[in-house]
Order: C-alpha cells, then structure tokens, then sequence
C-alpha cells in the first residue's frame, strides 16, 4: 500500500483523500483553510456530497487518514503528493495557476525536508505543459538536488456523484513524467477496475481539457437545436432521445435548458480557448460553446418578461441555486445567474435550494428573499423560473403561474402557463 498525501481539500482533494484511505493506502491531508481541516478532524465535511460523511467516518476510523498541520510536512511524510487546489480563472480567463504554484513550492521544500525521491502528482486541472513545466520547475527550485517525479492524473468526476466517479471511474489517465512514476500511480490505481491509459503529462492534461469541453459542446449543441424546436413547436428532448440512439454520438449531455454551470465546463472552456489563443489559434468552436451557454439564461427571462408583461415590481421566484441537483455547489450557477438578471429587470425576486441556500447567500446578500418551503415560494410570485433539476420540484403545484422550465421538470409542463426553454 502507498504513503499518499493530498494537498487542496475542497471537492476533490477531500473525496480522493477518503477515497484512498478507503482503498487501502496512508493518506495525510492538509489544506490552507485549517477551518477545513478541523471539520474534517471531526468527521463533518466542509461540502455536501452524498456519501461522503459517512466514507469519511470510515476512512478516519481505519486510521489511515490523517490531517497535517503544514503541506511540508503532509509531503515529508509520505512517498507522492497529488496537488488538488483551485484553478479558478485569472481576469483574462486563463486558468490561474498562483495556487499551483504555491502548492508545488510547498512540496518542493517537504521533498528537501525527507531527502528521499518523491513523485509530484498535478490532480488539478491546468493547461498543457504545466505539469513538466511550471510544476517541475517550482519544485526543483525549493527541492534542493533532492530526486522527483512528476506526473498528471486530471480528474473527471462529477459533484453529486463525486465517490461513486472515483471508485467506478470510466477510465484513469496517467500522465507520466517517467517510469517510475507511471508504475508508482498504476500500483495506487490497481484496486480500481477500470482502463488506465499511460500517456505523456501534455496529453493528460489536454485529455482533460478536450473531454469538458466536448461535453460542453453538446450540452450547447442540444441548447442550439432546441431553440431551433421551440420556434418548430417541438419536444427538443424527444429529438436528442432518437439523435442519441446513433452509438456514434451517444445520448449523455444533451439535456437543453439554462446551459451549464459549475465550476468546471464555464472555467475550463474559456481557459482552453486562452490557451489556444496563446498559441495563435482561433478556438472558434469553442467560442461557440460559450457564446450559446452564456444567451440561455437571458432567453428564460426574456421569456417570463413576455409572459408576465414586464417584469419591473414582478413578484417573481427562481427554484433551485445549486448549479446541479446533490450539491451544494453555486459557483457558475445559472439559478443565480438568472436571480441577478431578473434583479436588474427591476423584479421582487424569491429564491429556494434544498441545499444550496447558504452558499447562495453569500454570493446574492439580502437582494432576494429566501423562501424555504418550494411551494410556499409558488404561493407568494406570479412566475418562477426552475433553474436546477431536483427531484422535489416534480411534485409542486404550478397551477395558475406562469413557469419558465430550465431543466424539464415534468410537473411543471403539466401547468397552465408554461414555457420550456430551449424546447416547446
Ligand atoms: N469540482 C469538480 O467537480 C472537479 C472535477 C475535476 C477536476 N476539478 C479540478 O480540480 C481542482 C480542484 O477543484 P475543487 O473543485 O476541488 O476546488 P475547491 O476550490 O473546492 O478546493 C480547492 C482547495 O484547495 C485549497 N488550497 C489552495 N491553495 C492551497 C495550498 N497551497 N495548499 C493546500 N491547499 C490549498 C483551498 O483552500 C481549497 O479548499 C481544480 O483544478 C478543478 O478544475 C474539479
Ligand atoms: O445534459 C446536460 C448535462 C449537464 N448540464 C449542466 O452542465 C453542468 C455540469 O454538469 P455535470 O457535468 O453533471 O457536473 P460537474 O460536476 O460540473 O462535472 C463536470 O466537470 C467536472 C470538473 O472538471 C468533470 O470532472 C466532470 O467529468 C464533468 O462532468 C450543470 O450545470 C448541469 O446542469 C446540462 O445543462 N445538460
């Protein structure tokens, strides 16, 4: 088994900190934030993720997990480290690399602490060349002669399902500097059943770019053809369901609607394309990707204007902030986007999430009311825009408002004044 550490505890680094423990390995965690790591200590994770109160509570009750007090000192006690902070997006919107960095100095000085050869795994998502580049070169410079690797294993899952994606992953990616650190990750990977592809560190990483935005690419592909369904008066998901059948294109990610958010499809699409920039590309098409996803949201609202008559003083509700349904997650929600754009109109605008009500908070303040009860919410506004899929908004009662659908919830195509977005 492998002496592993994992530096950045947010949605991955904490699920891959578990997940390995659970695997069988020694796992040290540690993360900037110690408000993090005390929860953690405790058994009480920071994010909601199904599954993962629970998986923790086992992991740390093997006594396989534990928590640093230092990176360093995470690093110095173990044989790899894999680096999983934040690689938000800089003003331009190429991936801002800052954390990256500070995170590979921080292993650079534990491998000089151990004087031992240690492998430097880049989990993070970052543009091709970072890992033998930026990483490499961080780490060399604080290593002091001390022998590395280097390697780049991007990570595909999903919040929501983020345990289950590690344990039963569609593939594992290892880009591997070199030997070493290519046997090293397929010894950690080994209990994990499923194809693990050995590459070079740029293709892993261009292999993670590549695979969100094609994903991107047919959710606004399916957003494109259903604007083109509504003026048709079709059923857009019916379409994709026959479109789908072909093998060739599969039927995942052809959900129309309010578009994408997360912190992964909006942030890496525009990362990839100033990264081809960078390199005198055009990244035509994946301008396109992004040029539909950012019009949907102002298409739901223009849609309520037109059905309520202006939406100045409007009472006026949005369902759901999570940017998906099972998280608590509102980064690059659209739900939020669209609360901020209905505001601007001049609305009265109420808000509900199962779960993502605090979070929420902080990014709209006191701008909205936060309803608790979905159906109290319908109660008070005259329109509602869905805006993320929960199960709970099936069984509402939408009789009588006029209901903006951005995620086809069933119920609420049963209503009196409806309309779907992106389909008829
Ligand atoms: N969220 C996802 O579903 C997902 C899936 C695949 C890949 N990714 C990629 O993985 C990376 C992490 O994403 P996330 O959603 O887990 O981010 P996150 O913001 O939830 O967590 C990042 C964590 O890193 C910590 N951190 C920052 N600098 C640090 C340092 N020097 N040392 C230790 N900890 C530090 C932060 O405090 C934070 O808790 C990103 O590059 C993202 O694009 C995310
Ligand atoms: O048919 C669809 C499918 C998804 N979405 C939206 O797309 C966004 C992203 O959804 P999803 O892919 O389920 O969530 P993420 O957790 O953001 O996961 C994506 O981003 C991660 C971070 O890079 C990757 O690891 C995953 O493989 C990739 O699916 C959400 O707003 C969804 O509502 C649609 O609009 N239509």
């Amino acid at each position: 088994m492998a002496s592993l550490s994992v530096l950045g505890l947010g949605y991955v680094g904490v699920v891959h900190a578990v997940g390995f423990a659970l695997l069988g390995h020694r796992v040290v965690g540690y993360d900037v934030n110690p408000s993090i790591v005390e929860r953690l200590r405790a058994g009480r994770p920071h994010i909601y993720e199904p599954g993962l109160e629970e998986a923790l509570g086992r992991a740390l009750s093997s006594g396989r997990l534990s928590f640093a007090e230092s990176a360093e000192e995470a690093v110095a006690a173990t044989d790899a480290t894999f680096i999983a902070v934040g690689t938000p997006p800089a003003p331009d919107g190429s991936a801002d690399l800052r954390y990256v960095e500070a995170a590979a100095r921080a292993v650079g000085r534990g491998i000089r602490a151990k004087g031992r050869w240690h492998l430097v795994v880049v989990k993070s998502t970052v543009p091709p060349g970072t890992t033998e580049g930026l990483v490499a070169r961080a780490v060399a410079e604080e290593a002091g002669g001390v022998k590395f690797s280097v390697a780049s294993n991007p990570e595909f899952l999903r919040e929501g399902s983020a345990l289950e994606d590690f344990f039963k992953p569609d593939r594992i990616v290892i880009g591997a500097g070199d030997e070493r650190a290519a046997s090293f990750l397929l010894d950690v990977y080994k209990a994990v059943d499923a194809p693990k592809l050995v590459m070079k560190p740029r293709e892993a990483e261009l292999v993670k770019y590549a695979s969100n935005v094609f994903l991107a690419l047919k959710i606004s592909f399916a957003n494109e053809v259903g604007l083109l369904a509504k003026r048709l008066g079709v059923d857009t998901y019916r379409v994709f369901e026959a479109v789908g059948l072909d093998k060739r294109i599969g039927r995942h990610y052809f959900g129309a609607g309010l578009g994408f958010g997360g912190s992964c499809f909006p942030k890496d699409t525009l990362a990839f394309i100033r990264f081809g920039e960078s390199l005198g590309l055009e990244m035509a098409i994946s301008k396109a990707v992004l040029r539909v996803n950012e019009y949907m949201p102002r298409y739901a609202v223009q849609l309520l204007e037109e059905r309520l008559g202006g939406l100045r003083g409007r009472h006026v509700g949005v369902l759901g902030l999570a940017f998906k349904p099972n998280t608590d997650d509102v980064r690059e929600s659209r739900g939020v986007e669209v609360a901020r754009l209905l505001l601007e109109r001049g609305a009265r605008v109420y808000v509900h999430d199962p779960m993502a009500m605090e979070k929420a908070r902080a990014v709209l303040g006191d701008s909205v009311t936060y309803v608790e009860d979905p159906q109290a919410l319908l109660d008070q506004v005259e329109g509602v825009i869905i805006a993320t899929a929960w199960p709970q908004y099936e069984g509402l009662d939408y009789r009588g408002k006029v209901v903006v659908d951005g995620r086809y919830v069933k119920k609420a195509r049963e209503a009196k004044i409806y309309e779907g977005v992106a389909w008829a």
